[in-house]
């Protein structure tokens, strides 16, 4: 790991840790001690396992750092990410597929139950496991008007999964989520804003981190023990339902993923893509 300091948007030095070919970046600003995590594996950010456990890495190393906050967001034109990366489950090797999805399982829950505030900065669409995890931060700020975010699993023939449901819950209320999940809509940045999947919407990426700096600076006058103590109560019911249920969820979604059905439906989304 490589460690040099640079010149960040408004002048003060930042902290900057990247490892060579890494596929996420990261900075901290001395002064704020907001960290901001890039996701940069070309071309859409997709979650396969080697990225998912990079995302967890670098999270756990924030943790151990005591960084202040953190922003994730992504170093590509105009993605967030594009969920999952569909070729872990599209005729898989049934080894790497248990590999990939524990390791989605403790990503998300690191992210999930971050002791630090986050905010995700959306600067492009977010499908999927991309919409998951901007859910999982405390905030969310989206570049409009482009760009389109939701759980859209059903559109694949697909169904996801509690947690990915729950999470969703969560953030938009029962009603909001159902309607959601079981038509698989994309949300625009104004619909998104209006059924508050999204927090704000801004026109650029640079308001959108002067947004999220702003939102994460509100806790310098927040005890980070008070802070963490209401996260975990408020996110209880879900994470402990992953924690209880990993193996269960995994089996169940190893051999899901495998029917002939589901394989079948994934090909031909594949197919889709490609054209
Ligand atoms: C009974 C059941 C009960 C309980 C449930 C139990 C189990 C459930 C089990 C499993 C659930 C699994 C959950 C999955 C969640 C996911 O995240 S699935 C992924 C969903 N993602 C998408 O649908 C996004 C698809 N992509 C796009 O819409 C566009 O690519 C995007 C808007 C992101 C970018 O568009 P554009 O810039 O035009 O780029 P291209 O479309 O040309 O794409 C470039 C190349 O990238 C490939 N690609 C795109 N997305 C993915 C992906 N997610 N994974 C892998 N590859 C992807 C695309 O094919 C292009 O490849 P090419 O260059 O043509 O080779």
């Amino acid at each position: 790991m490589l460690r040099r300091l640079i010149l960040s948007r408004n002048n003060t030095f930042i902290n900057c840790r990247y490892a060579s070919q890494s596929m996420v970046q990261t900075t901290v600003d001395e002064k704020s001690g907001i960290a901001t995590v890039t996701m940069n594996k070309s071309p859409v950010n997709s979650l396969n396992l080697e990225f998912l456990d990079e995302i967890k890495t670098e999270l756990n190393k924030l943790e151990k750092d005591k960084v202040k906050g953190m922003m994730l967001t992504s170093g590509l034109q105009k993605i967030f990410s594009a969920g999952l990366d569909i070729t872990e489950f599209y005729n898989p090797n049934p080894d790497r597929l248990s590999k990939f999805w524990s390791t989605l399982q403790d990503t998300w829950l690191t992210l999930y139950k971050t002791p630090f505030p986050t905010a995700a900065i959306i600067n492009g669409h977010s499908p999927a496991g991309g919409c998951l995890f901007a859910m999982s931060c405390d905030y969310r700020i989206m570049v409009g008007p482009k760009y389109t975010i939701g759980l859209n699993e059903t559109k694949l023939g697909i169904v996801a999964p509690k947690w990915f449901i729950d999470t969703m819950v969560a953030v938009i209320g029962q009603r909001k989520a159902e309607i959601s999940l079981t038509t698989g809509k994309m949300y625009t940045t104004d619909e998104a804003l209006h059924i508050g999947l999204i927090d704000e919407s801004v026109p650029d990426v640079n308001t959108a981190l002067t947004q999220g700096n702003l939102f994460l600076n509100n806790f310098q006058r927040i005890s980070p023990w008070a802070y963490k103590m209401t996260k975990d109560i408020t996110r209880q019911s879900t994470v402990q339902w992953l924690i209880d249920n990993k193996q269960k969820d995994l089996d169940f979604v190893v051999t899901y993923l495998q029917s002939a059905e589901v394989q079948k439906s994934l090909g031909l989304y594949l197919q889709s893509l490609k054209k």
